[in-house]
């Protein structure tokens, strides 16, 4: 673990029965920082997120550790350390309590506070993500609440006791791209504005470009590659990357050279010995059908592919 690290994972596997979907990832969150976690389906996005606040489902065994800075378990720490903005919006807020009541509520959860002041922190969070007349709206219900304004309302939540890192697993969607762009925004300014982390679940590469500071590319519940997200999309080292990179809408003369993605990604029961992403890889040798590749330091981040070192830079040329 870094010791700035607010954040830490090492080797986290999740498994059902003998099936294992995320397969030993070890990562740090840094103060501050944007983090994203990108991937195919079934890449292990979600499992990966929610196992950071220490929510797993019900029939997974869980190996490795997760923990904040000073060595907590996040699940003790959630909503006051580590909160989480939900895939679904909705399913964040009760219908059956004004919106301002749940967020007092959560306040509460966590710090011994009056009711009054509970209050006062619950309406200065909907202030804070925008939401006009808060005092009055805080005793609205949901149903009374616009999907944007309900959206906002749940990024409330998740902020509304300061956390050190918000998790956002794909907040976007269901959005179309100007109310993805609104919600990006938000995000990133509660993040500002509570100084905290935010760990961000996308499939989008744009969205990864546009708004985070590292990434890490997950392929079948590893890690292909990870890194600071300019050198990641800007000189991928990981075939996998290049051709998620690949796979994206051409607009511009270098990306009209890639081959996309051919093929879907493995089911995770379905795995060889050998790289999960050998059998679609256009670099592949005998050793990628073998052996697993171990995540390795190359080129200022980090690559689990075995033919790394006879990859040309840059790898867009050569695929
Ligand atoms: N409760 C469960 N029981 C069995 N398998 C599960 C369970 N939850 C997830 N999985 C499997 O684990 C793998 C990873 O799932 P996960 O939801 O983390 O993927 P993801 O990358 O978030 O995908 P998506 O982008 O579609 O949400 C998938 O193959 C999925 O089928």
């Amino acid at each position: 673990m870094r010791s700035e690290a607010l954040l830490s994972v090492c080797d986290l596997r999740i498994a059902f029965g003998a099936v294992e979907a995320v397969r030993g990832l070890s990562f740090d969150v840094l103060p501050r920082e944007v983090f994203a976690v990108v991937g195919e389906s079934g890449a292990g996005k979600s499992l990966t997120a929610r196992a950071l606040l220490g929510i797993v489902p019900r029939d997974a065994t869980v190996n490795g550790s997760v923990r904040l800075r000073g060595g907590a378990d996040p699940a003790a720490e959630r909503g006051r350390r580590i909160a989480l903005v939900p895939q679904d919006a909705l399913s964040a807020l009760s219908p059956v309590h004004p919106v301002g009541d749940q967020l007092a509520a959560a306040v509460r959860s966590v710090r011994r506070v009056s009711r009054k002041e509970a209050r006062a922190r619950a309406v200065a969070a909907l202030d804070r993500v925008g939401i006009p007349d808060a005092a009055r709206r805080a005793r609205a219900y949901p149903h009374e609440y616009s999907g944007g304004m309900r959206q906002r309302a749940v990024i409330a939540m998740a902020t509304v006791n300061e956390p050190d890192v918000v998790v956002a697993d794909e907040p976007t969607t269901a959005l179309d791209e100007d109310r993805r762009e609104r919600v990006l925004r938000l995000l990133a300014e509660q993040r500002e504005a509570v100084g905290a982390a935010l760990v961000l679940v996308t499939h989008d590469l744009d969205v990864v470009r546009d708004h985070a500071d590292r990434v890490l590319v997950m392929y079948a519940g590893r890690a292909a590659e990870l890194g600071p997200v300019e050198r990641v999309l800007g000189h991928p080292r990981a075939p996998y990357t290049a051709g998620l990179l690949a796979a994206l809408p051409q607009d511009g003369p270098r990306r009209r050279r890639l081959p996309a993605l051919t093929g879907t990604p493995p089911a995770p029961g379905a795995l060889g010995p050998g790289c999960a992403f050998a059998p679609r890889c256009p670099l592949a040798a005998a050793a990628c059908h073998e052996d697993e590749p171990e995540p390795q330091a190359v080129d200022g981040r980090t690559v689990a592919c075995h033919r790394v070192a006879d990859v040309p830079e840059p790898i867009r040329e050569f695929l």
